[in-house]
Protein backbone atom coordinates (compact mmCIF):
# COMPACT_ATOMS: atom_id res chain seq x y z
CA UNK A 1 0.00 0.00 0.00
CA UNK A 2 1.05 3.65 -0.87
CA UNK A 3 1.76 5.66 2.53
CA UNK A 4 2.32 9.37 0.95
CA UNK A 5 -0.82 11.33 1.17
CA UNK A 6 -2.61 11.33 -1.64
CA UNK A 7 -2.86 15.27 -0.85
CA UNK A 8 -0.93 17.13 1.15
CA UNK A 9 -1.57 21.36 1.33
CA UNK A 10 0.17 23.51 3.83
CA UNK A 11 -0.68 26.95 4.73
CA UNK A 12 -2.04 27.91 1.18
CA UNK A 13 -3.36 31.18 0.44
CA UNK A 14 -4.54 32.08 -3.08
CA UNK A 15 -4.99 35.92 -3.83
CA UNK A 16 -6.59 36.69 -7.00
CA UNK A 17 -6.56 40.16 -8.26
CA UNK A 18 -5.25 41.97 -5.05
CA UNK A 19 -8.17 39.61 -2.67
CA UNK A 20 -7.42 36.84 -0.85
CA UNK A 21 -9.67 34.04 -1.32
CA UNK A 22 -7.75 31.73 0.74
CA UNK A 23 -5.69 31.58 3.86
CA UNK A 24 -3.67 29.57 5.93
CA UNK A 25 -5.72 26.43 4.73
CA UNK A 26 -4.02 22.63 5.44
CA UNK A 27 -5.15 19.94 4.23
CA UNK A 28 -3.93 15.86 4.55
CA UNK A 29 -5.85 13.39 2.86
CA UNK A 30 -4.73 9.59 2.38
CA UNK A 31 -5.85 6.93 0.84
CA UNK A 32 -9.23 5.50 1.46
CA UNK A 33 -10.33 9.10 2.74
CA UNK A 34 -13.62 10.31 1.84
CA UNK A 35 -13.84 14.19 1.99
CA UNK A 36 -15.85 16.93 1.65
CA UNK A 37 -15.32 20.61 2.00
CA UNK A 38 -18.14 22.36 2.83
CA UNK A 39 -19.07 26.21 3.02
CA UNK A 40 -21.51 28.99 2.06
CA UNK A 41 -21.21 30.48 -1.29
CA UNK A 42 -17.72 32.29 -2.37
CA UNK A 43 -16.60 30.45 0.60
CA UNK A 44 -13.47 29.40 -1.43
CA UNK A 45 -14.27 25.75 -1.84
CA UNK A 46 -13.71 25.69 -6.16
CA UNK A 47 -10.72 27.51 -5.38
CA UNK A 48 -9.35 25.13 -2.84
CA UNK A 49 -10.85 21.88 -5.42
CA UNK A 50 -8.46 23.53 -8.03
CA UNK A 51 -5.22 23.20 -6.06
CA UNK A 52 -6.36 19.91 -5.29
CA UNK A 53 -7.02 18.83 -8.93
CA UNK A 54 -3.76 21.10 -10.30
CA UNK A 55 -5.60 23.62 -12.24
CA UNK A 56 -3.94 26.23 -10.24
CA UNK A 57 -1.04 27.19 -7.82
CA UNK A 58 -1.44 28.43 -4.36
CA UNK A 59 0.04 32.27 -4.28
CA UNK A 60 1.75 30.82 -0.99
CA UNK A 61 2.13 27.56 1.08
CA UNK A 62 2.70 24.32 -1.10
CA UNK A 63 0.41 21.82 -2.18
CA UNK A 64 1.33 18.25 -3.33
CA UNK A 65 -0.92 16.11 -5.41
CA UNK A 66 -0.12 12.28 -5.23
CA UNK A 67 3.24 12.95 -3.91
CA UNK A 68 4.37 16.06 -6.31
CA UNK A 69 4.84 19.23 -5.78
CA UNK A 70 2.67 22.02 -7.43
CA UNK A 71 5.42 24.06 -9.24
CA UNK A 72 7.70 21.16 -9.64
CA UNK A 73 6.07 19.17 -12.26
CA UNK A 74 4.21 19.24 -14.84
CA UNK A 75 1.00 20.30 -14.55
CA UNK A 76 -0.80 18.63 -17.24
CA UNK A 77 0.62 15.20 -16.97
CA UNK A 78 -0.33 15.91 -13.04
CA UNK A 79 -3.51 16.42 -13.83
CA UNK A 80 -4.17 13.09 -15.81
CA UNK A 81 -3.56 10.94 -12.97
CA UNK A 82 -6.53 12.45 -11.15
CA UNK A 83 -10.49 12.07 -11.58
CA UNK A 84 -11.70 15.05 -12.15
CA UNK A 85 -15.53 15.28 -12.45
CA UNK A 86 -16.85 18.24 -13.02
CA UNK A 87 -20.57 18.67 -14.52
CA UNK A 88 -19.57 21.69 -17.18
CA UNK A 89 -18.58 18.68 -19.89
CA UNK A 90 -18.43 20.42 -23.26
CA UNK A 91 -18.76 17.05 -25.24
CA UNK A 92 -20.41 18.33 -28.73
CA UNK A 93 -20.56 14.55 -30.33
CA UNK A 94 -23.62 12.26 -29.99
CA UNK A 95 -21.15 9.78 -28.33
CA UNK A 96 -22.49 6.69 -26.79
CA UNK A 97 -22.07 6.50 -23.05
CA UNK A 98 -19.57 3.73 -23.16
CA UNK A 99 -17.50 5.75 -25.92
CA UNK A 100 -17.98 9.03 -23.43
CA UNK A 101 -16.37 6.55 -20.60
CA UNK A 102 -13.61 5.76 -22.59
CA UNK A 103 -12.93 9.01 -23.54
CA UNK A 104 -11.34 8.67 -19.77
CA UNK A 105 -8.12 7.19 -21.03
CA UNK A 106 -7.59 9.43 -23.57
CA UNK A 107 -8.20 12.04 -21.11
CA UNK A 108 -10.29 14.13 -24.18
CA UNK A 109 -13.83 15.29 -24.13
CA UNK A 110 -14.27 13.96 -27.74
CA UNK A 111 -13.29 10.67 -28.84
CA UNK A 112 -9.94 10.86 -30.51
CA UNK A 113 -10.12 9.94 -34.07
CA UNK A 114 -8.26 6.29 -34.40
CA UNK A 115 -7.80 5.65 -30.88
CA UNK A 116 -8.77 2.15 -29.93
CA UNK A 117 -9.56 0.49 -26.69
CA UNK A 118 -8.42 -3.27 -26.16
CA UNK A 119 -10.93 -5.61 -25.11
CA UNK A 120 -9.53 -5.25 -21.59
CA UNK A 121 -10.01 -1.35 -21.71
CA UNK A 122 -13.71 -2.35 -22.62
CA UNK A 123 -14.36 -4.44 -20.36
CA UNK A 124 -13.41 -2.17 -17.38
CA UNK A 125 -15.81 0.84 -18.81
CA UNK A 126 -18.58 -1.62 -18.87
CA UNK A 127 -17.67 -2.48 -14.96
CA UNK A 128 -17.99 0.54 -14.70
CA UNK A 129 -20.97 1.40 -16.11
CA UNK A 130 -22.45 -1.08 -14.54
CA UNK A 131 -21.18 0.13 -10.57
CA UNK A 132 -22.91 3.36 -11.67
CA UNK A 133 -26.03 1.74 -12.29
CA UNK A 134 -25.90 2.77 -16.21
CA UNK A 135 -26.04 -0.79 -17.64
CA UNK A 136 -29.32 -0.22 -19.68
CA UNK A 137 -28.10 3.24 -21.16
CA UNK A 138 -24.87 1.51 -22.13
CA UNK A 139 -26.01 2.30 -25.99
CA UNK A 140 -27.75 5.52 -24.84
CA UNK A 141 -25.77 8.78 -26.84
CA UNK A 142 -24.97 11.40 -24.85
CA UNK A 143 -27.72 14.60 -25.83
CA UNK A 144 -30.88 11.98 -24.63
CA UNK A 145 -29.03 11.41 -21.34
CA UNK A 146 -30.66 12.74 -18.28
CA UNK A 147 -28.77 15.06 -16.34
CA UNK A 148 -28.68 12.73 -13.20
CA UNK A 149 -27.17 10.27 -16.09
CA UNK A 150 -24.63 12.37 -17.35
CA UNK A 151 -23.26 13.18 -13.74
CA UNK A 152 -22.49 9.40 -13.20
CA UNK A 153 -21.36 8.41 -16.95
CA UNK A 154 -18.15 11.35 -15.83
CA UNK A 155 -17.66 9.79 -12.67
CA UNK A 156 -17.72 6.39 -14.40
CA UNK A 157 -15.36 8.09 -17.27
CA UNK A 158 -13.03 9.74 -14.28
CA UNK A 159 -12.47 6.19 -12.52
CA UNK A 160 -11.46 4.73 -16.35
CA UNK A 161 -7.63 5.45 -15.87
CA UNK A 162 -7.38 3.69 -11.95
CA UNK A 163 -6.78 7.30 -10.22
CA UNK A 164 -5.91 7.39 -6.72
CA UNK A 165 -8.06 10.57 -6.36
CA UNK A 166 -11.21 11.51 -7.35
CA UNK A 167 -12.74 14.85 -7.10
CA UNK A 168 -16.21 15.77 -7.21
CA UNK A 169 -17.78 19.76 -7.77
CA UNK A 170 -21.16 20.05 -6.37
CA UNK A 171 -21.97 16.46 -8.37
CA UNK A 172 -25.38 16.76 -6.97
CA UNK A 173 -26.28 20.51 -8.68
CA UNK A 174 -29.77 20.46 -10.57
CA UNK A 175 -30.18 16.43 -9.54
CA UNK A 176 -33.95 16.07 -8.76
CA UNK A 177 -34.72 14.00 -5.61
CA UNK A 178 -34.68 10.40 -7.81
CA UNK A 179 -31.59 11.63 -9.11
CA UNK A 180 -29.61 13.32 -5.79
CA UNK A 181 -30.54 9.23 -4.05
CA UNK A 182 -29.41 7.17 -7.25
CA UNK A 183 -26.14 9.51 -7.48
CA UNK A 184 -25.71 9.22 -3.95
CA UNK A 185 -26.33 5.25 -3.81
CA UNK A 186 -23.78 4.80 -6.70
CA UNK A 187 -21.00 7.46 -5.17
CA UNK A 188 -21.23 4.61 -1.96
CA UNK A 189 -21.19 1.86 -4.29
CA UNK A 190 -17.54 2.95 -6.16
CA UNK A 191 -16.40 3.72 -2.48
CA UNK A 192 -16.67 0.31 -1.13
CA UNK A 193 -15.70 -1.02 -4.27
CA UNK A 194 -12.26 0.53 -4.65
CA UNK A 195 -10.92 0.27 -0.76
CA UNK A 196 -7.45 2.37 -1.97
CA UNK A 197 -9.61 5.34 -3.52
CA UNK A 198 -9.89 8.44 -1.67
CA UNK A 199 -12.28 11.51 -2.84
CA UNK A 200 -12.79 15.18 -2.39
CA UNK A 201 -16.29 16.38 -2.82
CA UNK A 202 -17.64 19.65 -2.84
CA UNK A 203 -21.11 21.25 -1.50
CA UNK A 204 -22.76 23.53 0.45
CA UNK A 205 -25.53 20.94 0.94
CA UNK A 206 -25.32 18.33 3.92
CA UNK A 207 -28.09 16.19 2.48
CA UNK A 208 -25.65 15.57 -0.81
CA UNK A 209 -22.84 13.84 1.65
CA UNK A 210 -22.85 10.13 0.62
CA UNK A 211 -22.83 8.15 3.76
CA UNK A 212 -19.38 7.08 3.66
CA UNK A 213 -18.12 10.60 4.12
CA UNK A 214 -15.13 9.85 6.54
CA UNK A 215 -13.81 13.69 6.58
CA UNK A 216 -15.13 17.25 6.44
CA UNK A 217 -13.65 20.63 6.20
CA UNK A 218 -15.40 23.97 6.93
CA UNK A 219 -14.77 26.45 4.54
CA UNK A 220 -15.85 30.25 5.92
CA UNK A 221 -14.34 33.15 4.73
CA UNK A 222 -11.19 31.49 2.81
CA UNK A 223 -10.27 30.15 6.11
CA UNK A 224 -10.64 26.09 7.27
CA UNK A 225 -13.25 26.71 10.82
CA UNK A 226 -12.57 22.50 11.72
CA UNK A 227 -11.35 19.74 9.76
CA UNK A 228 -10.80 16.32 10.69
CA UNK A 229 -12.94 13.12 10.83
CA UNK A 230 -16.53 13.93 9.84
CA UNK A 231 -18.49 13.17 13.36
CA UNK A 232 -16.06 15.68 15.01
CA UNK A 233 -16.69 18.40 12.63
CA UNK A 234 -20.32 18.10 12.15
CA UNK A 235 -21.83 19.66 14.85
CA UNK A 236 -25.14 21.89 14.97
CA UNK A 237 -22.56 24.91 16.30
CA UNK A 238 -20.16 24.41 13.61
CA UNK A 239 -21.97 24.03 11.14
CA UNK A 240 -24.01 27.33 11.96
CA UNK A 241 -21.12 29.36 12.29
CA UNK A 242 -19.89 28.14 8.86
CA UNK A 243 -22.99 28.93 7.48
CA UNK A 244 -23.76 32.16 9.51
CA UNK A 245 -27.17 30.97 10.60
CA UNK A 246 -28.23 28.55 13.49
CA UNK A 247 -28.78 25.18 11.93
CA UNK A 248 -29.41 22.15 13.49
CA UNK A 249 -28.29 19.61 12.06
CA UNK A 250 -29.45 15.61 12.51
CA UNK A 251 -27.98 12.21 11.05
CA UNK A 252 -30.09 9.22 10.22
CA UNK A 253 -29.09 6.04 8.72
CA UNK A 254 -25.49 7.96 7.67
CA UNK A 255 -27.30 10.92 6.07
CA UNK A 256 -27.04 14.39 7.31
CA UNK A 257 -29.70 17.08 7.21
CA UNK A 258 -30.04 20.70 8.93
CA UNK A 259 -32.64 22.72 9.49
CA UNK A 260 -32.79 26.50 10.82
CA UNK A 261 -33.11 26.11 14.51
CA UNK A 262 -35.68 28.29 15.59
CA UNK A 263 -35.05 30.57 19.00
CA UNK A 264 -36.77 29.24 22.60
CA UNK A 265 -39.21 30.88 23.39
CA UNK A 266 -42.95 32.33 24.26
CA UNK A 267 -45.28 31.23 21.49
CA UNK A 268 -47.41 33.67 20.36
CA UNK A 269 -51.66 32.23 20.01
N1 LIG B 1 -10.23 35.04 -10.42
C1 LIG B 1 -10.83 35.65 -9.39
N2 LIG B 1 -10.64 36.97 -9.15
C2 LIG B 1 -11.25 37.58 -8.10
N3 LIG B 1 -12.06 36.94 -7.23
C3 LIG B 1 -12.27 35.63 -7.42
C4 LIG B 1 -11.67 34.89 -8.49
N4 LIG B 1 -12.08 33.60 -8.39
C5 LIG B 1 -12.89 33.52 -7.32
N5 LIG B 1 -13.02 34.73 -6.73
C6 LIG B 1 -13.78 35.04 -5.52
O1 LIG B 1 -13.29 34.21 -4.51
C7 LIG B 1 -14.33 33.80 -3.63
C8 LIG B 1 -14.34 32.30 -3.51
O2 LIG B 1 -14.75 31.73 -4.74
P1 LIG B 1 -15.01 30.15 -4.92
O3 LIG B 1 -15.60 29.97 -6.27
O4 LIG B 1 -13.79 29.40 -4.58
O5 LIG B 1 -16.11 29.92 -3.78
P2 LIG B 1 -17.10 28.67 -3.57
O6 LIG B 1 -17.06 28.37 -2.12
O7 LIG B 1 -16.74 27.56 -4.49
O8 LIG B 1 -18.48 29.31 -3.97
P3 LIG B 1 -19.82 28.67 -4.61
O9 LIG B 1 -20.39 27.77 -3.56
O10 LIG B 1 -20.67 29.86 -4.86
O11 LIG B 1 -19.41 27.95 -5.86
C9 LIG B 1 -15.63 34.37 -4.20
O12 LIG B 1 -15.93 35.54 -3.51
C10 LIG B 1 -15.25 34.68 -5.64
O13 LIG B 1 -16.00 35.78 -6.13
Amino acid sequence: MNTTPVLRVTDADVVRGGNPILREVSLTVRAGEHWALLGANGAGKSTLLSLLGALAHPTRGTVEVLGHRLGRVDMRQLRSLVGHVNQRHDLRSPLKVRDVVLTGLTNTVERVPRWKPTAEQVAVAHRLIGLLGLDDRLEARWPTLSQGERGRALIARALMPSPRLLLLDEPATGLDVAGREQLIERIDALQHAYAELASVLVTHHLEELPPGTTHVMLLRGGRCLASGPAAGVLTSDQVSKCFDHPIRLTRVDGRWSVRASRPVGPRVG
